[in-house]
């Protein structure tokens, strides 16, 4: 694939805190419009690569670069979005998307909410909102700044399993209508399975694994090829390099 082609390249990333090198040689390649998961067990470093590349946080050893250029202090293309959705509770819905932002933006914003179905909450307070409804309006807030690169650090995680599935479609949706590339780190192999391109599995510092998922969208979990998927990427997780491939020659799905 030609250089340009790769919105994103991590080369040789460490990052220590102290005596503690949560990533020791990290080296990925994603290309423009890609949809990425990154799994790997609690405390892997998972949230500190997704930290690293919004350039909430420098490396210690290695570089990152965005289109060529190395990404230092705050990445203005990438947009991140968190579990908790950190919306300002004193602000209305409205005002919480078009935060930090200038002049005639309230169409905008709309147009934003809009997206994500929650044009009617606009006037609304995030306390009154459900867990599932504010995951919306930090989406819609992620997405008005058009990110070239969206990151997403298990933005469903507290969410319950049906408005999890919801939110999926949903990220899915507007994945496909605004192609950007996107990071999602979850500790849920089926949602990864669900969403991403390509699987990573960070352990010991380290990219123990990157499987292309080659399933088409919607991808159904019912469906046999899902469900090895997802049990091969487990497998990888609890006990690296044991599987390897073996199992989808043995269920010979693929
Ligand atoms: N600012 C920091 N200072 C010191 N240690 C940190 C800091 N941030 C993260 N760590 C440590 O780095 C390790 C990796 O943390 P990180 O949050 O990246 O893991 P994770 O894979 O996202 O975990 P989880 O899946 O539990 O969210 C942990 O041991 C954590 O305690």
């Amino acid at each position: 694939m030609k250089e340009e082609q790769f919105v994103l390249k991590a080369e040789h990333v460490g990052k220590a805190y102290g005596d503690l090198h949560v990533l020791k040689d990290i080296n990925l390649q994603i290309a423009k419009g890609e949809f990425v998961a990154v799994v790997g067990k609690s405390g892997c470093g998972k949230s500190t690569l997704l930290r690293l590349i919004a350039g909430l946080e420098q490396p210690t050893e290695g570089t990152i670069t965005q289109n060529g250029e190395k990404v230092a202090g705050t990445n203005g293309r990438a947009r991140m979005m968190f579990q908790d959705g950190r919306l300002l509770p004193w602000k209305k819905v409205i005002d919480n998307i078009d935060l930090g932002l200038t002049g005639g933006f309230k169409d905008k914003a709309m147009e934003a909410l809009r997206s994500v179905g929650l044009e009617d909450k606009a006037k609304h307070y995030p306390q009154f909102l459900s867990g599932g409804q504010k995951q919306r309006v930090a989406l819609a807030r992620a997405l008005i700044h058009e990110p070239e690169l969206l990151l997403l650090d298990e933005p469903l995680g507290a969410l319950d399993a049906l408005t999890r599935m919801e939110m999926q479609n949903l990220i899915e949706e507007v994945w496909i209508k605004n192609q950007f590339t996107a990071i999602l780190v979850t500790h849920d192999v089926e949602e990864a399975v669900r969403l991403a391109d390509r699987v990573i599995l960070l352990a010991d510092g380290e990219v123990k694994m990157d499987k292309a998922i080659s399933l088409p969208r919607p991808r159904i979990r019912t469906q046999p090829a899902f469900a090895a998927y997802t049990e091969g990427i487990l497998g990888e997780i609890l006990n690296p390099g044991f599987q390897q491939y073996d199992r989808r020659k043995a269920i010979g799905k693929f």
